[in-house]
């Protein structure tokens, strides 16, 4: 499946540049162009793959290249002003060559968690191929402003994409590592998982037993607004030199690995989304499995969709196979979509009304010691 892929903001742009990279490293064609919009210059400038005829700087009569400054009602409001300059720079993407758009960015700062609505929104006006976006969530220790900022921002990206696919940074961070000192991991870690995806439909050679087309991956996201999550599981394989020396190959039973594929399937659906939630609380699936030809059991596979449809409760699974010739592992991609609930949504949600409330004391007391000057008497110089 080929996309048009749209960074905004800071993170926007940096998992922008992962996949990129990604599709490189991996021989794979996913992305038919790639478009980054930001409202701080030395953000576009610290880009690295986007081409720099794509970079395009909003809000400069304004903010003058300083970014929004976690203000995501600006974002917005620069992302509205400037969308004529955001839709030159998207028409230049091949619309022939994309299944799909991808608007990425983080929601709890300001310009992605105010620009990717207002994008989505212009993208889906124009195009009739579906307008997906990927969100970040901010960590809890973020605080008030960016919970709300990210609650606020999802609320509006449900109405106006096809589908939001979510990544919570908190549930992807390491024992001990600093937020900031993950970034780079995450950002490679979300784009192995949407390459895996995003490839699969784009496997020639060897030919895969059941392909996973584009269309099972827009059926199974959605066309109605709901959110998304992307699970990801790997398990490393074991080379064994043949009896006569040469390059060394993986001796398979049939039975390890049919159990290998359920095992890892079961590992991406329960323990590695991007958005952790339970399996009844989901819609539809779609199961892809990659790894060499030699160990991607077709009776697995079927074992793995099968075991899907019962944890969800929905028929609606998918199934399909990516086979890679030189990896040493076997990997799964779970792609829910239609998330009804997840943990982290309420609990942002929660935190979102109550930082709410307390920007609206805050205005109120500021509003308050404003008028102890009045009561003053006093005139002000001019
Ligand atoms: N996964 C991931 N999250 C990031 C990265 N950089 C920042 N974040 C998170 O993104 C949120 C802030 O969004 P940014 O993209 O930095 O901000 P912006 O959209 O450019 O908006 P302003 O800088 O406020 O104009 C915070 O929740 C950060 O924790 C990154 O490279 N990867």
């Amino acid at each position: 499946m080929k996309i048009g892929l749209v960074a905004v903001g800071q993170a926007g742009g940096k998992i922008a540049d992962a996949l990129l990279r990604y599709e490189r490293s991996a021989g794979v064609e996913i992305v038919a162009d790639a478009v980054a919009v930001n409202t701080a210059r030395a953000d576009l400038l610290g880009l690295q793959e986007i081409d720099p005829e794509r970079r395009v700087l909003i809000g400069g009569d304004r903010v003058k290249g300083h970014g929004s400054g976690a203000d995501n009602e600006l974002g917005a409001e620069l992302a509205r002003e400037d969308i004529g300059e955001v839709r030159d720079a998207v028409d230049a993407i091949p619309t022939s060559d994309v299944d799909a758009f991808l608007v990425v960015a983080a929601l709890g700062g300001g310009t992605g968690s105010g620009g990717v609505p207002v994008i989505c929104r212009e993208l889906r006006r124009i195009y009739e191929e579906p307008v997906y976006a990927l969100g970040v969530l901010p960590a809890r220790e973020e605080g008030g402003i960016y919970t709300l900022n990210a609650a606020r921002s999802l609320k509006t990206v449900v109405e106006h994409a096809d589908a939001t696919l979510l990544f919570d940074n908190d549930a992807h961070r390491e024992t001990g590592e600093s937020l900031a000192g993950g970034y780079g991991r995450v950002n490679e870690e979300i784009a192995r998982r949407l390459g895996v995806l995003l490839s699969a439909g784009e496997a020639r050679d060897p030919t895969p037993e059941k392909v996973v087309d584009a269309s099972e991956i827009i059926n199974t996201l959605g066309r109605s607004g709901g959110v998304a999550s992307l699970g990801y599981a790997s398990a490393p394989l074991e080379r064994k030199r043949g009896l006569f020396g040469g390059r060394k190959r993986i001796e398979e039973d049939a039975l390890e690995s049919t159990t290998r594929v359920t095992a890892t399937v079961r590992r991406a659906a329960l323990g590695g989304l991007t958005l952790p939630c339970e399996l009844p609380d989901v819609e539809r699936a779609l199961v892809v499995v990659s790894g060499p030809p030699e160990t991607l059991s077709r009776a697995g596979v079927e074992d793995a969709r099968r075991w899907l449809e019962e944890a969800t409760g929905t028929p609606e699974v998918r199934g399909g196979d990516y086979p890679l010739r030189d990896t040493d592992h076997l990997a799964a991609a779970v792609l829910l979509g239609g998330v009804t609930e997840a943990p982290r949504l309420a609990e942002l949600r929660a935190g979102a009304v109550e930082a709410q409330r307390n920007v609206a004391a805050i205005a109120e007391r500021a509003e308050l010691s404003g008028g102890i000057w009045e009561a003053e008497g006093l005139d002000p110089l001019f």
